[in-house]
């Protein structure tokens, strides 16, 4: 059988981002490789291969050959099983830190025999330098046979090598253990950033109490079945996803939302695994499968979101491509050319040209944006703020304009009858045989008139065969009496539908902020419903935040105008009204060629809106689909999030802008100090050891952000 597999594999050893390069190329050259992705800053890689002409053990072993290690997920056991990744341990039981340690200590010991013995000195500083370079020597030769001869390690071998054959081996030992130092520290941000996210799955406890019909049995959390009933008492965690079955509390969901406000919570309400029951007991019938949970379905979210990689980490990666070469070349010009051309001294300029290779190390600058985005994710996810990929971030940290659907995002989605105007029939029965149609519409209106009718206890007839709706217009079905349509009034006027006294009426309670549907059956007009809607407690804050940013904000509905321009004025927003669901991505379009538009919706009717966007927000506390819709997810419903999700994005984008001028700020200025002979070897290499240390630190700020403020 000859199949394509995908499979992943985690990879432990990629702190340098050249190394994705380096092992994708490798990749690519075996037989059978359809695709091939690595992430450095999630630390695994996706391939696609034909596992006839390549088995696993063999790209396993490749991998292996090229100075890394491999773990295959699958055999590693469930995503959350504390599969921490490579960099779990405490640095010095790695192999870079024990290489680190190794070469210090051979160092240390050099150094005591210089100052006893300095006619000795020379021979342990070679095999201090000597020791820590075999691993380098031994990747550089590996990435040679595999299609990348320019990599990190051959800079740094060609440098060291070249600096103990013209009697400098103190200075090459400082640069290979200064090195080792680099690539143990420049894993650090990513690693911070990925264990930040894993936490959060570290807030599901460990153990349920599933009630029984004669007691509790308390049994581990990753064994509670769907259907299982819970008992959580206050001060627990919620085990796993579930619905509350019985008992009333409050229960707060910063694991997911990253607001520690108290939600009520009472039979039927959903509530999340990590999430914290405050005061009253709850049973929970259990809907999720612990590897289901949302929590954790977030976690691997945001993990492969870390491993997507950006369009500037792309950039960076091909422009590291040329550039390692290009490095080489331009040392080689500052040895031969001075001597050759000026008769300046060979030693001198060999060793500038050394010390210029070493400058051109671009670990610094690889890692600058991977190790900010995943930052920023990680950051992000912690406060409900999800977004799926560098790209995404990339997007709205440039987002000109903001668009939002009316229901569910401006407004609580959550629509009440308000009144009901009877023509040629009772308001019970026009309230009754809306209700008989909505069954079959899954829209807020709907549920509104289907909730109102239930609370007057009306009995609501059958229909026959299922209804059928025209979106952003109307739904049809057929009751005993005959066809029953509720739909806008626009729609109703295009049938013919409206008389002038009922159209009167439509618009008197429309200027009222209120949407009206028209209830009819066959060609008789039975009566109005009219429907309000509350905006979100904080969208006006929420769009004055966005406004301040410099940010145009507009409201696109499909509601009618003289509604829409009422809550419009309420919110101190621009809007477009009574647009049909194909005008809706018009005009989604039409702002887009100004600039990147970013569209807020529910996720539940909107999807083609959020697609048409740059980039698609989804708005919705933790629901299923606003987690898989969009660009991005808003875990907390609330308008200012989205103002978080620009502010924050936008801060990780300056971060990464500041950490490649920091890298190649301090290559610059160390180029300029060697070609003048100002610098040292040793200290040439700190031009990038020393930038990745920055860079990693200004990475690591940005978890500590807060885009609220
Ligand atoms: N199931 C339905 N029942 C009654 N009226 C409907 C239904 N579906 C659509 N309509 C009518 O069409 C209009 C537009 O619907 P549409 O779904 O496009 O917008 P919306 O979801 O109400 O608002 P927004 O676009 O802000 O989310 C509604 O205001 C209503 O008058
Ligand atoms: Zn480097």
């Amino acid at each position: 059988m000859a199949a394509a597999n995908a499979f992943k594999l985690q990879i432990e050893g990629m702190d340098c981002g050249s190394c994705a390069a380096k092992i994708e190329t490798a990749m690519r050259r075996l037989p059978g490789v359809a695709d091939v992705e690595v992430s450095v800053s999630a630390g695994f890689m996706s391939i696609t291969v034909d596992e006839d002409r390549t088995s696993r053990e063999t790209i396993k072993a490749k991998v292996d050959s090229l100075g890394f290690k491999t773990l295959d997920p699958s055999l590693a056991g469930p995503a959350d099983e504390h599969n921490h990744g490579a960099h779990d341990g405490v640095w010095w039981t790695s192999a870079k830190g024990r290489l680190v340690l190794a070469s210090g200590a051979l160092l240390a010991v050099a150094w005591g025999v210089a100052l006893l013995e300095p006619q000795w000195a020379q021979w342990p500083y070679v095999v201090a330098a000597l020791v820590a370079l075999v691993p380098v020597v031994r990747r550089a030769v590996a990435g040679a046979l595999n299609g990348t001869p320019f990599s990190i390690e051959t800079l740094m071998s060609v440098a060291a090598v070249g600096a103990i054959a013209i009697g400098e081996a103190p200075e090459a030992a400082v640069v290979v253990f200064l090195f080792a130092l680099g690539e143990l520290l420049e894993g650090v941000a990513a690693n911070r950033a990925r264990a930040g996210v894993k936490a959060l799955v570290g807030l599901i406890p460990r153990t349920a109490r599933r009630l029984r019909a004669d007691g509790i049995d308390e049994v581990a959390a990753s064994e509670l079945a769907v259907g299982d009933v819970v008992l959580v008492r206050p001060g627990d965690r919620v085990p796993s996803d579930g619905t509350v079955a019985e008992g009333t509390s409050e229960v707060n969901e910063a694991p997911i939302t990253g607001e520690s406000r108290p939600v009520l919570k009472e039979a039927g309400a959903s509530v999340y695994a990590g999430s914290i029951n405050a005061d009253g007991e709850l049973h929970v019938t259990i809907t999720k499968a612990a590897a289901d949970n949302t929590i954790a379905r977030i976690v691997h979210m945001v993990e492969e979101a870390q491993g997507s990689k950006a369009p500037t980490a792309r950039f960076i990666e091909r422009f590291s491509r040329w550039y390692t070469p290009a490095a080489m070349a331009f040392a080689l010009l500052v040895i031969l050319v001075p001597p050759l051309l000026a008769g300046a001294d060979w030693q001198t300029w060999i060793y500038r040209g050394l010390a210029v290779l070493l400058i051109a190390c671009p670990c610094a600058l690889v890692i600058s944006t991977p190790a900010a985005i995943a930052s920023g994710l990680s950051s992000g996810a912690r406060r409900g703020l999800l977004i799926k990929g560098g790209a995404a971030l990339e997007t709205l940290g440039r987002v000109k304009t903001v668009a939002f659907d009316k229901t569910g995002t401006l407004t609580e989605g959550r629509p009440k009858v308000v009144d009901v105007v009877p023509f040629d029939a009772s308001v019970e029965a026009v309230l009754a045989k809306a209700a008989a149609v909505e069954r079959s519409s899954s829209h807020p209106l709907g549920a509104a008139i289907i909730e109102e009718a239930e609370r007057l206890s009306l009995e609501i007839p059958r229909t026959f065969g299922g209804g059928t709706a025209t979106p952003g217009k109307a739904v049809k079905a057929r009751l005993s009496s005959g066809f029953v349509s509720v739909g806008s009034p626009r729609h109703a006027s295009e049938e013919g539908l409206l008389t002038d006294a009922a159209a009167e009426r439509v618009a008197a309670l429309e200027s009222e902020g209120k949407t009206v549907v028209v209830v009819s059956e066959g060609k008789r007009l039975l009566g109005l419903v009219a429907l309000k809607d509350r905006p979100r407690e904080d969208a006006k804050a929420g769009l004055e935040r966005l406004r301040s940013l410099g940010l145009r904000t507009v409201m696109l509905t499909g509601d009618n105008a003289r509604a829409a321009a009422v809550i419009a004025a309420e919110l101190g927003i621009e809007q477009r009204a009574e647009l049909l669901p194909a005008a809706k991505l018009d005009a989604i379009g039409a702002y887009r060629n100004e600039g990147p538009i970013a569209m807020i919706g529910d996720g539940v009717n909107d999807a083609p809106a959020l697609a048409a966007a740059s980039v698609g927000v989804a708005m919705g506390g933790g629901t299923d689909v606003a987690l898989e819709t969009a660009d991005a997810a808003l875990l907390k419903d609330s308008v200012g999030g989205v103002a978080e999700l620009v502010v924050l994005s936008r801060a990780t984008l300056s971060n990464i802008w500041t950490n490649v001028a920091l890298a190649l700020g301090l290559k610059g200025a160390f180029l300029v100090a060697t070609l003048v002979g100002a610098t040292p070897l040793w200290m040439a290499i700190l031009a990038d050891t020393g930038a990745t240390v920055l860079v990693t630190a200004n990475a690591i700020r940005l978890l500590r952000f807060d885009p609220s403020r």
